[in-house]
């Protein structure tokens, strides 16, 4: 196993240099428990801790270790260490806490980083009820802040009538992002998500709970264990409701991060992150008379125009202001901590 296989790319490697003579090891995070975290390195599979002094030096939630990052191990006895630094994020994954703490008594935004370090987001939505169109789109905000891709998988074609006619409706708020029919309990399918893994690259599953993603990910598991001729394992009754993240290296290259369902989706980012998942309006704001057009009233406005062609669906546009709305709102809510 090479440090590639696991995600290292030249962009760490530049952030090496401070500590080449320290005898330190480049570890990436597989797993975090409460008080400790177990993290992979060339010497094998270490339980770590996270070195005072630097838990100190921490000023906020966001310069702590999670899964997914880069730290720098001393190798201590019995196959533990000491983080002694983390490495700065390729893409990172957060929420906002809100209301977790006050100043001054006012509402604080907190940002909780979630993950760090993955390439590919796999947005799974059901086509049974859950479907929600308005859902997808804050999704796709929320990966297009962290900065890895998005790929939306659309699970339980067979709860359908007409799945073509869900995807031909993600597609149009969808941009490049490509969009997959699926079935979870078809196994013939999942080529179609082996098709994103490689070496090194990271992948995680993004959707509400019950869209299927242990299903999935069991389903991944299973047929990776196939390839390689591993015998089941131990846990063959499959997993269920998954309650910590970990990274799942691939033997056949790529690694998988379990991650549980994310209920409270509250986005951490700025306006600015609304440029790629809606290119549509910002595309159209462009042509608005008024650069700081807010596409309510304002004479002139493309958006409005655009609305009232037809050629713009109301309810996107309502969606994009709230999300704005409340991407702004968090500004104004960090400026004040
Ligand atoms: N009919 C049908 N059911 C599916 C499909 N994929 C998953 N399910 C079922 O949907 C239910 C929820 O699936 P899970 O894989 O547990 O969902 P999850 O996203 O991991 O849920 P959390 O762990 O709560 O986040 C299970 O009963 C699955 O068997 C599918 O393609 N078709
Ligand atoms: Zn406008």
């Amino acid at each position: 196993m090479t440090l590639e296989d696991w995600g290292w790319t030249p962009f760490f490697t530049a952030q090496m240099k401070p500590w080449k003579k320290s005898g330190w090891l480049p570890a990436r995070v597989i797993r975090g428990e409460k008080n400790y975290f177990r993290v992979w390195t060339l010497q094998g599979e270490l339980t770590v801790r996270f070195a005072g002094k630097i838990r100190h030096k921490a000023g906020s939630r966001v310069d702590f270790p999670v899964v997914g990052d880069w730290v720098m191990v001393e190798p201590q006895s019995g196959q533990r260490g000491i983080i002694h630094a983390l490495l700065t994020r390729k893409s990172s994954f957060s929420r906002n806490l809100p209301g977790r703490r006050k100043t001054k008594g006012q509402e604080r935004a907190e940002q909780q980083v979630i993950a760090a370090n993955v390439d590919l987001v796999f947005i799974v939505s059901g086509l049974d009820r859950d479907f929600n169109i308005r859902r997808i789109e804050r999704y796709l905000t929320l990966v297009s802040s962290s900065g890895a891709d998005a790929v939306v998988l659309l699970n339980k074609t067979d709860l359908c009538e007409s799945p073509e006619k869900y995807k031909a409706q993600v597609e149009e708020i969808s941009g490049n992002t490509p969009v997959h029919l699926f079935m979870a309990r078809h196994p013939g399918q999942l080529e179609i998500l082996f098709n994103y893994m490689q070496p090194g690259k990271t992948i995680a599953l993004l959707g509400s709970s019950g869209v299927g993603k242990s299903t999935i990910l069991n389903g991944m598991l299973g047929e990776e264990r196939q390839k390689i001729g591993a015998v089941s394992q131990a846990d063959g009754k499959g997993r269920h409701t998954t309650t910590h993240r970990e990274l799942i290296l691939f033997p056949t290259g790529g690694i998988l991060m379990d991650n549980p369902g994310m209920r409270e989706l509250h986005l951490w980012g700025n306006a600015d992150d609304l440029t790629e998942s809606f290119a549509d309006i910002e595309t159209l704001a462009a042509d608005c008379k008024f650069s700081d057009c807010q596409h309510k009233t304002e004479p002139g406005c493309a958006v409005t125009k655009a609305l009232e062609a037809g050629t713009l669906n109301s309810e996107r546009l309502v969606s994009y202001h709230k999300l704005k709305n409340e991407l702004q709102s968090l500004t104004q809510q960090k400026n004040k901590s």
